[in-house]
């Protein structure tokens, strides 16, 4: 790189009139857009000095791993190979031509996939674009994926943006890439030494942001689709990319359980969440209906007043990772129904709670007792009520679930008690008998009572009270059904608190049943580890887990219980690709929320190789090094004593 004592002097002084807000230095020609200093980059500039302690004389140069140390850190993403490297492939594809280097950086700023052309491979070394690389803010100054990552935000570093002068001939566009428990886990990086502008950058940022909102919906994808119905809303009725796609998983309950990274800012104020359940859930339930009638599922129109479209892309039964986008559907799979033997073992397990809750269960179903379920998301309720139903006398009549949190208020009492024909707008032609009715003879499910509204209360307490319902227009019917409700409220404080009516509370709880969460169970390791069998034996996998992913499991608070654990075993069932699953089959949030040690000790081990190479690199030299990290002799001194570094 040749640049000239006079060109470093003015890229210092610029940098720093920007950080000393000096407009006319930062800014020579004010009004023209060619020279103004972006203000994220300015802000970095104000990082890198105020709190990364870097000074834009005292420029390093870029630390790098070695080959060996660089490995582990890429195998991690090596999990998903299959969805990181067709999309830098392609990436590369579409900009190698205009002499673009692609880079993958994980979470710490070091570079661990790299694609470029032997054209330009010299210079793409030269200007460290290259494996192994460091590229966080704090060792780098401000730059492309180290500013990405600092802020969690895509960004174009365009030459002198940079903070340290021997990067100002590079240009850098980068994206963030967002785990489906949105951490931040890498930075999708195209990089040039050729000159540019921010102008071009702007349509490169197009093409990265794409790429990177692929890998996040494939990622989110590949996390929820076993399990979950994945719906995707559009701007575009085409559905033409899975870039331009907002991904929606639905529980089973048509609540939405998870966001993909990028649909969370889109939506939520656009909205109302429980109006946009309920249409979503109306485009499962059509995109089951066409497609067992061999048909081409249809396209919902306006689920969000106008804004998108929504297409059903998985129904959660289905197992195989889409890898081309939308339009490769993987074929549907057998239902997953916990079998008779998850029921008798897994669920009763040796568990004394749930010992107890059986035995009780057994006794109280055919008493003619409403039964309230009680228990944290995801513990299981509505699949004790479906046992309960099974050994219930009603077994032969109907199990019919109203989750009373996804129907929008104004609805609920249609979907409860049924309507007139064209009775509003968007009403069935034929009018609706209702979920009771449709209960009659069988189980009325009541999940999350808690959450219905107080007039439909009263309404809902006439109804249990007379066992009598009046269709509209209709004469009374007698109804014989059992009652079961659910909630993972405490009811007897919505009634104090007098969002619950005590009446109604007093007759929905005839007989009250707790479901322990998974982290309080004594059964846990059995009931882990016959649920991971039973996952194992659905997906055709001979699978075992290690010690110290059985040790987590065991010891993680499962705050999604039941749930949660089910889509963690299959998701790391789906990513294992020897014969165990290993810790790094689980997803980061796992890992990290249980062993901080671990993960402290992982950004200590960086920062004893950056101080290993650099000493290496200065011969020993403790002030050369420490000049290059842009640190005191003595805290170099004392980083080197807290890390065990010897020169
Ligand atoms: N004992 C079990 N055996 C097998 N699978 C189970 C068991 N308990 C729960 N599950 C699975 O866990 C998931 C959540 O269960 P369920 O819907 O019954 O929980 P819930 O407590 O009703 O949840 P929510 O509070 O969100 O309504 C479902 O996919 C269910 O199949």
């Amino acid at each position: 790189m040749n640049l000239d004592g006079g060109a470093e002097t003015r890229h210092v002084k610029r940098v720093l009139a920007a950080i000393a807000h000096d407009a006319a230095v930062s800014n020579p020609k004010s009004g023209s857009k060619r020279n103004r200093v972006p203000r994220t980059i300015e802000a970095s500039w104000r990082r890198c000095v105020l709190s990364h302690g870097i000074e834009p004389h005292k420029v390093r140069q870029p630390v790098i791993l070695s080959h060996v140390e660089v490995t582990p850190l890429r195998d991690r993403f090596d999990v998903l190979k299959s969805i990181f490297a067709p999309e830098l492939d392609r990436l590369h594809e579409r900009l190698a031509k205009l002499d673009y280097v692609v880079l993958l950086a994980n979470a710490d700023g070091i570079t661990v996939d790299v694609r470029c052309s032997d054209e330009i491979d010299k210079e793409a070394r030269d200007s460290g674009l290259y494996p192994g690389v460091i590229w966080k803010e704090d060792f780098q100054g401000t730059n492309g994926v180290g500013t990405c990552l600092a802020t969690g935000q895509p960004i174009s570093v365009v030459m002198d943006d940079h903070f340290a002068i021997h990067n100002t001939p590079l240009t850098c566009t980068v994206a963030p890439i967002y785990s489906p428990d949105q951490e931040l886990i890498a930075a999708l990086d195209v990089s040039t030494p050729r000159p540019t502008d921010h102008q071009t950058q702007q349509l490169v940022m197009q093409i990265v942001a794409n790429a990177a909102r692929r890998i996040e919906n494939q990622l989110f994808m590949a996390h929820f689709q076993s399990g979950h119905a994945i719906v995707a809303l559009s701007q575009d009725s085409r559905f033409s990319d899975l870039a331009s796609a907002t991904l929606l998983a639905m529980s089973s309950g048509g609540r939405v359980a998870a966001w993909s990274p990028a649909a969370k800012t889109l939506l939520d104020p656009v909205i109302e969440r429980s109006t946009m359940e309920y249409r979503l859930q109306d485009q499962v339930d059509l995109f089951i209906r066409t497609r067992a009638e061999g048909e081409e599922p249809i396209v919902l129109e306006d689920v969000t007043s106008g804004r998108f479209f929504a297409r059903c892309l998985s129904d959660g039964e289905t197992v195989q990772r889409q890898k081309s986008g939308p339009q490769a559907r993987a074929k549907p799979r057998a239902r997953q129904e916990p079998t008779s033997k998850q029921i008798s073992e897994v669920i009763v397990g040796a568990d004394p709670v749930m010992e107890r809750n059986f035995a009780l269960a057994a006794r109280i179903v055919d008493a003619g007792l409403p039964i309230l379920v009680t228990g944290e998301t995801g513990s299981g309720k509505e699949v004790f009520a479906k046992h309960l139903h099974r050994i219930s006398a009603r077994a032969k009549g109907p199990f019919v679930a109203v989750n009373c949190a996804a129907i929008p208020e104004t609805l609920i009492e249609g979907e409860l008690f049924g309507y007139r024909p064209g009775a509003f707008t968007g009403a069935a032609k034929s009018g609706y008998r209702g979920k009771v009715a449709e209960a009659n003879g069988g189980v009325l499910f009541l999940d999350e009572i808690g959450d219905m509204p107080l007039e439909l209360q009263t309404r809902l307490l006439r109804v249990l009270s007379e066992m009598e319902l009046t269709p509209l227009g209709g004469a009374p019917i007698a109804l014989d059904l059992l009652v079961i409700s659910s909630t993972h409220q405490d009811l007897e404080a919505l009634v104090a608190e007098g969002r619950f009516r005590e009446d109604l509370f007093y007759r929905i709880a005839g007989a009250n049943l707790t479901i322990p969460p998974l982290r309080a169970r004594r059964d846990r390791r059995l009931f882990i580890t016959e649920m991971f069998e039973g996952l194992c034996d659905a997906a055709g996998r001979d699978l075992t887990l290690t010690p110290e992913v059985l040790h987590l499991f065991e010891t993680y608070p499962w705050p999604g219980n039941v749930r949660e654990l089910q889509q963690i075993l299959r998701y790391a069932i789906a990513v294992s690709e020897s014969e165990t699953v290993e810790l790094t089959a689980l997803p980061a949030r796992l890992t990290a929320a249980l062993e901080p040690r671990a993960a402290s000790s992982h950004k200590t081990e960086t920062e004893r190789l950056v101080i290993e190479q650099t000493l290496k690199r200065c011969h020993g030299k403790v002030s050369a090094a420490a000049e290059l990290l842009g640190i005191s002799r003595s805290t170099m001194h004392r980083r080197m004593k807290r890390l065990g570094v010897k020169r």
